[in-house]
């Protein structure tokens, strides 16, 4: 089986090219996938597959080709993944599947419309991201407060005061289960100058990760909601480098290199 390893500001992926369904993708295979010592290592599985030929999403297929079967590290599936399809649209771009321009990808969150070039950054139009109300996050004897946001995925984003660098994010915060009943994405943020944020994210599925794009977009959101203006674009510094947030009043894009390093050939226990 074929595989090819790349990143989206250090949130990186396993993808696991296989255009006709054919690969049985258990939760087992995907944990042992993401393993970082005994597995290839990743915050998640990019499963390729063509739309018409996925059950779940073959409704999709007359909008978009391909469908981003995205699994956290832990096997669980998840509805989005900012980071995700920008290096599922570099994968399909680099492999010669799709041509550089506007590439409809399907996901279980819907169609996403993501912008690239031969090289360089890829951007994504992530759909309007709701505020759905105020929930709480514990996380060592701490409880902060942030905005229950839905991009197609569920976040919790905390504007703290406290330096985000300093949080303890070892272990899973703990969370309102009646408002989150399937999980949270739970993103710390510092608001650090004019549209500039510091963002760290501990996601659901797969722990605290170097980045994560539909979390930066939930924390640009969470830092505009403060300051009152809701549309332009933010800086959101994240562990693995560096994203652009457009809030616009429609939609909003995230933006931000893609990178594949390897690929190589997996020998399956
Ligand atoms: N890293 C992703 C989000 C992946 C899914 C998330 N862990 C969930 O379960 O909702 C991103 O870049 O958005």
């Amino acid at each position: 089986m074929r595989f090819v390893k790349g990143h989206g500001t250090e949130n990186d992926f396993v993808i696991l090219p296989d255009p006709d369904n054919e690969i049985d993708v258990t939760a087992a295979m995907v944990a042992a996938l993401c393993e970082r010592r005994a597995g290839i290592g990743g915050d998640g599985v990019l499963h390729v597959v063509r739309t018409k030929l996925a059950p779940e999403v073959a409704h999709l297929a007359g909008e978009a080709e391909w469908f981003m079967d995205y699994r956290n590290a832990d096997g669980s599936m998840a509805e989005m993944c900012g980071n995700g399809a920008r290096v599922f649209a570099r994968y399909l771009v680099d492999s010669g599947l799709a041509q550089p321009g506007e590439l409809p990808i399907a996901t279980r969150g819907g169609v996403k419309l993501v912008r690239l070039g031969a090289e360089g950054d890829v951007t994504v139009d992530m759909g309007l991201p709701r505020i759905l109300g105020e929930s709480s996050a514990t996380l060592g004897g701490h409880e902060y407060t942030g905005l229950h946001i839905d991009l197609g995925n569920p976040h919790l984003a905390c504007v703290v005061g406290d330096p985000v660098a300093q949080v303890d994010l070892t272990h899973q915060p703990g969370f309102d289960t009646t408002i989150f009943p399937t999980g949270v994405n739970v993103e710390l943020v510092n608001a650090v100058g004019p549209r500039r944020a510091v963002m760290r994210v501990y996601e659901r599925g797969s722990g605290e990760t170097r980045s994560c794009g539909t979390g930066a977009v939930a924390a640009a959101l969470a830092a505009a909601h403060l300051t009152g203006e809701t549309t332009g674009s933010w800086a959101v510094e994240v562990p693995g480098g560096l994203l652009t947030v457009t809030l616009e009043a429609e939609t909003s894009y995230l933006t931000g290199p893609a990178v594949l390093v390897a690929h190589g050939e997996l020998v399956l226990p």
